[in-house]
């Protein structure tokens, strides 16, 4: 503030130089007096140009720690509400952090900080004479009005020009993402229409929002021409009553200038304001609203009890369950398969038993800790968790396997071994170092579904939650990963399989039956299996199926036909 006020102080240097020309050099002829005023000058020039510059690199470094002290919190809140909320635009919300910053080191915040400075200048104007004064008070209010003016009516088209902006590149983006089977099925012409809708959305409210500004800038306009002719047309009427010198009369003409600049620039940079107005509510929205895991004290690594009691799940967003009243257990080494049919609730079941989706109602405990309040930094290590949908990340195969972490190599190859990727690894073209990711090697279907269960198995975790991790692995891969899950029992992890298919079911230790999004059976996995084929043969989940020695079945009801999920968002 100090900074800015000397800068506005210097600002005055040419106005005096120009009265001190008319008035003393001019008059008196005298050259002695010119070099020394144009040395002083120059001086002050070279002062206040060194002031202008430290001010801009401040105000660079305060951008940047702005950004630094911001962008993780940003980051991490624009994750959580992604998974909260699926269809918000984040990459609009990481925009605006970059937004905000170039808004900081723009000449807009320049202006905002020199616009008070105008009261000096009237003040300058009264010791000329109040007249000048009145006439420049009475320029810069009508400048701040044309200022609210064009913020006021161009702020909420502009607000949705942007709006409609992001929304057209969230619909690209998401298109690209299926660019494959656009192309093959000879969409590209409806998927083009669909993106152009918005795009021209966006450019007819830009139109708007520029044809409402340009009326008010168009005045603003008119007003910097008109001003200062008019300001000197006060001044040498004032001259000519003999109130004030003619330097005095030049110099008025640019008081008025430096008085209404800065307001003029507030106009001019009328967009970059209200984007970054904007970008700085909905950063703040966000950040209001995230909730951050309450820092705790760390708690040791899980050992993989599970405990899952009346456990409901409702998607972000949306108000009817669509799994309801889970309850079951499960000890370090044991493995429960999770059957049912097509939508019966199986993954949105694992979202929960990961802690991505909090309960609704009831629990989901691991070592007797509700999951969903573990921070997720902390307990993500400990979980091994195969997604329905595989996605890797830009990197390595190395640094995909070790989840972006510091890479240690013998996990790395263990967790490959562990499910038979080690020597399909070595087989590509960069072993290890291959990257992946959107750029990078593309897999086959069964590489992909094998790394990601490697990934799970990295660092060998007690607690492991796979969903149809075999759905893309042909005989001779889910013989491996049969063999795997045994391995991680007997090293005492706890699992939990989805699968539509028999032969993981042979490793599982119990059986949880999905209908509806209703449990209706859990028990030893052989006594289910039979129990469900007996009770209704011809809907059992194909898992259900392999035909073994009846066993006592535990805690199984029968299956109805599929029924609506009872409880409601209210009794959530
Ligand atoms: N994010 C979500 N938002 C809204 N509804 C969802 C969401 N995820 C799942 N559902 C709904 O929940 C129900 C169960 O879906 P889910 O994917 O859990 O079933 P599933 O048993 O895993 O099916 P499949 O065997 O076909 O993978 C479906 O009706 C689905 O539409």
């Amino acid at each position: 503030m100090l900074l800015t006020f000397a800068i506005d102080a210097l600002s005055i240097t040419p106005l005096l130089f120009m009265m001190n020309v008319y008035d003393r050099v001019i008059s008196t002829r005298s050259g002695v007096t010119l070099v020394s005023l144009l040395l002083l000058i120059v001086g002050l020039y070279v002062f206040w140009s060194s002031l202008e510059w430290i001010r801009s690199r401040l105000m660079v470094r305060l951008s940047l720690r702005i950004d630094w002290d911001l962008a993780a919190d940003v980051f991490d809140a624009s994750f959580r509400r992604y998974v909260g909320r699926k269809n918000v635009n984040v990459h609009q919300l990481l925009g605006d952090l970059l937004t905000m910053r170039q808004f900081m080191t723009g000449s807009a915040v320049i202006a905002l900080m020199d616009a008070p400075f105008a009261i000096v200048f009237i003040i300058i104007g009264a010791l000329f004479h109040p007249f000048l004064a009145i006439f420049i008070a009475v320029a810069s209010v009508v400048m701040l009005v044309a200022t609210y003016m064009t913020q006021k009516i161009s702020a909420p088209v502009l607000k949705a020009a942007n709006d409609a902006n992001a929304e057209a590149s969230r619909v690209a983006a998401y298109s690209l993402r299926h660019a494959e089977s656009t192309l093959a099925l000879g969409m590209m012409g409806a998927v083009r229409t669909r993106w152009y809708q918005r795009h021209r959305e966006f450019l007819e409210l830009q139109v708007n929002a520029s044809e409402a500004a340009g009326l008010t800038g168009g005045f603003s306009g008119f007003l910097s021409k008109a001003l200062p002719s008019l300001q000197m047309g006060l001044g040498a009427w004032l001259a000519i009553e003999g109130l004030i010198t003619g330097g005095m009369v030049m110099a008025a003409s640019m008081l008025i200038s430096k008085a209404v600049s800065p307001i003029q620039k507030l106009i001019g940079s009328w967009k970059d304001i209200v984007t970054a107005r904007q970008a700085y509510q909905r950063l703040n929205e966000l950040l209001q609203e995230d909730v951050k895991f309450a820092a705790r004290m760390q708690l040791p690594a899980p050992l993989g009890r599970l405990d899952v009691a009346g456990a409901t799940a409702i998607p972000p967003g949306f108000s009817k369950p669509v799994v309801a009243d889970i309850s079951f257990s499960a000890a370090p080494g044991q493995a429960i398969a999770i059957v049912g049919p097509s939508a019966s609730g199986k993954t949105s079941l694992t979202r929960m038993l990961v802690g991505v989706w909090k309960p609704a109602q009831g629990s989901v405990r691991l070592d007797g800790v509700e999951l969903s309040e573990w921070n997720h930094e902390e307990v993500g290590p400990h979980i091994g968790y195969v997604p329905q949908e595989i996605d890797f990340f830009e990197g390595t195969v190395a640094e995909n396997i070790a989840r972006l972490g510091e890479v240690d190599p013998e996990k790395v190859i263990a967790a490959a071994k562990l499910i038979g990727m080690h020597d399909i690894i070595l087989a590509l073209p960069e072993g290890y170092d291959t990257r992946l990711g959107e750029t990078g090697h593309a897999l086959s279907g069964g590489q992909r579904q094998r790394l990601a269960i490697a990934r799970a198995f990295y660092g060998m975790p007690k607690y492991i939650v796979l969903d149809e991790p075999n759905a893309n692995l042909d005989d001779a891969g889910e013989a491996v990963l049969v063999q795997a899950l045994q391995t991680m029992k007997d090293n005492g992890a706890c699992i939990i399989i989805t699968t539509h298919r028999p032969r993981l079911v042979s490793v599982v230790d119990s059986l949880l039956v999905l209908r509806g999004g209703r449990q209706v059976g859990f028990g030893p996995a052989q006594g289910m299996l039979n129990a469900v084929r007996n009770l209704q043969p011809g809907t059992t989940p194909s898992a259900a199926i392999p035909s073994s020695t009846a066993a006592p079945a535990a805690n199984v009801v029968p299956i109805a036909p599929a029924a609506p999920v009872a409880v409601t968002a209210g009794e959530a």
